[in-house]
């Protein structure tokens, strides 16, 4: 069984959550099983080294479930971890952009100077639907004066066009059908 199909079979399928016509995608099911994280975190490892002609200063965890992600990533590649975290979060000045995700609005902060002018960031997300959280994301990297080189997910919803919103390319390793 390919790594893909195996990270594929783990996931969580639950209709109508957190609300009616949802189809919720969990991810906990491959953290529970060690070899299946350790899995998915050396074919991100891989794809990121691999893909991308420049290394990235900057890897960027969307709150909540970027943050089980990215830490590792970062810390695996050297780099610096940033977390954009819902509203009201973080303490200190902060970057804010409110955004509409598959199942409501939100809101995401990020800390003023934790991006620098100039570095190159990796967003990272369990999953992408509408795109509205990465491209909140992404908005906060600008704001900051840095550049996503891309956006990485676990599970991508292509049929729901999330990933045209964005401002570079992205990836997810499962992909999930209408
Ligand atoms: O592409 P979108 O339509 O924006 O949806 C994707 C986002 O929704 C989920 O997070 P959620 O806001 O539910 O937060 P959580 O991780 O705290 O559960 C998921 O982890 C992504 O961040
Ligand atoms: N379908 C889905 N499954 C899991 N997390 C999500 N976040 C937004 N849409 C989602």
């Amino acid at each position: 069984m390919s790594d893909v199909t195996y990270l594929k079979s783990l996931l969580g399928v639950h209709p109508d959550f957190p609300k009616k016509g949802v189809t919720f995608l969990d991810i906990f099911p491959i953290l529970r099983d060690p070899v299946a994280f350790e899995t998915l975190i050396t074919h991100l490892l891989h794809h990121i080294i691999t893909t991308n002609a420049e290394r990235p200063d900057v890897i960027v965890g969307l709150d909540a479930r970027g943050f089980l992600l990215g830490p590792i990533i970062a810390m695996r590649l050297g780099c610096a971890f940033v977390p954009v975290r819902k509203g009201g979060k973080l303490p200190g000045n902060v970057e804010v952009v409110k955004y509409a995700k598959e199942y409501g609005h939100d809101e995401f902060e990020m800390q003023s100077g934790a991006v620098k002018e100039g570095q190159k960031c990796i967003v990272i997300d369990d999953l992408i639907a509408t795109g509205g959280s990465a491209s909140a994301a992404g908005q906060l990297i600008a704001k900051s004066g840095g550049k996503t080189l891309e956006y990485v997910f676990i599970v991508g919803l292509p049929f729901l066009k999330g990933h045209e919103k964005l401002d570079a390319p992205s990836y997810w390793i499962v992909e999930a059908e209408d």
